[in-house]
């Protein structure tokens, strides 16, 4: 008896959350937000809507990308077997760039293009069968686009797949597409062993800043810990020049691990006043340092700005996977990391609170990250 009514709380309690959201989302204008896989079937260069025309140092076109860098490569092997070298370029690499690539990072190279195959052919569908898991405007969830919130502002040219993966709480099943039919058990195993991945990093990164190897997964909240799913399609587009595949932005988790395709570049990573194109080392994935991480460090590492660009010529995907703190969580810089007559530079916050501001502001550079700040 006890456990059922918990259980029609529960029922009731997430009824009420979706009910808040859908008012929530019915209030937004947001103008018309096309499909750019349809809209690049049907639109030449010179009709491509104003709505994804950048302008200044928001084109892609620029002269600030600096071909000549190259965010730092790091053999994950090499630091399990406790090489000091790579544990020192691990830290270079996190106080310098924020991003790296991994390899020999342990996760199969078939497991790697089963994601990518059934992700592929998920937006090769029809419209209409990828309609059958639609993201609600200003939601985080499901087929569509996410982080828009007003008709006066600039979009992406890309479709994407978000989903929750764990806790079980934010998985939305009827989001989780049945077609391709091996999508959901690829996508199952893909994300336990990228979870698995993480912790290695982020024990690693603890060394690195002289902390416990289990200080982060530590105080994560284990199983309630935050993996989400982000699959970006960025179709061919006939003003690469003018438009971004995705805005410039820092994520919100703790580590991003990112995937994406043999030969195509498109990711590029701020660096001061210039952007680094991140040319995909095969079999690798990238991965970068969300707020979360340098909320904890008290901004000894940093969440770096990257945004996506287009192609002319070929399509790109990338299949993202968050790691975050649970929601319950309260956030902070560690102590251990607020040394002495050095200011703690982040106030204390609950990370579900972070979380919800993050997912209810458009994409703008590391500006979410305000919230946290002590100025
Ligand atoms: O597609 C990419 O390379 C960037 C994706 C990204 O930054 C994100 O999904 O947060
Ligand atoms: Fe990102």
């Amino acid at each position: 008896m006890a456990s059922a009514a918990v259980c029609s709380t529960k029922e009731q309690h997430q009824e009420e959350e979706r009910k808040k959201q859908q008012d929530a989302s019915d209030q937004l204008e947001i103008g018309e937000v096309h499909d750019v896989q349809e809209l690049q079937r049907l639109c030449a260069a010179e009709d491509v809507p104003e709505r994804y025309l950048r302008e200044g140092d928001d084109r892609p076109g620029g002269a600030n990308v600096c071909e000549q860098a190259q965010i730092p490569v790091i053999d994950v092997g090499e630091l399990r077997r406790g090489g000091g070298d790579e544990l020192r370029r691990l830290r270079l690499a996190c106080e310098e760039w924020g991003f790296f690539q991994v390899v020999n990072h342990g996760i199969e190279g078939e497991l790697l293009d089963g994601m990518e195959k059934a992700a592929r052919e998920f937006f090769a569908l029809p419209l209409e069968e990828k309609q059958r898991y639609p993201m609600a405007p200003g939601g985080i969830q499901g087929y569509g686009h996410a982080f828009v919130f007003s008709d006066d502002q600039k979009l992406d040219w890309c479709n994407m797949l978000a989903l929750g993966v764990s806790p079980a709480s934010i998985r939305r099943p009827a989001l989780w597409p049945t077609t391709p039919a091996l999508f959901s058990d690829t996508l199952v195993r893909y994300s336990a062993e990228v979870r698995a991945l993480c912790a290695v990093l982020l024990a690693h990164v603890a060394e690195t800043l002289g902390l416990a190897p289990g200080t982060f997964e530590g105080m994560f909240g284990g199983e309630a810990a935050v993996q989400a799913v982000r699959m970006n399609f960025y179709p061919p587009c006939p003003r690469p020049d003018l438009v971004l595949g995705l805005s410039a932005h820092s994520d919100g988790s703790a580590v991003t691990v990112l995937q994406q395709d043999a030969g195509r570049v498109g990711l590029q990573v701020r660096r001061g006043d210039a952007w680094v194109p991140v040319h995909p080392v095969p079999r690798a994935l990238v991965i970068n340092l969300g707020d979360s991480l340098e909320v904890l460090t008290n901004g000894r590492y940093k969440s770096v700005e990257h945004r996506a660009v287009t192609s002319g010529e070929h399509d790109r995907l990338s299949i993202v996977t968050f790691y975050a703190p649970a929601y319950d969580v309260e956030m902070g810089p560690l102590p251990e990391l607020v040394a002495d007559g050095e200011p703690c530079r982040y106030r204390r916050f609950n990370h579900g609170e972070y979380s919800r501001h993050y997912v209810t502001s458009k994409l703008e550079g590391k500006k979410t990250l305000d919230f946290a700040k002590i100025n």
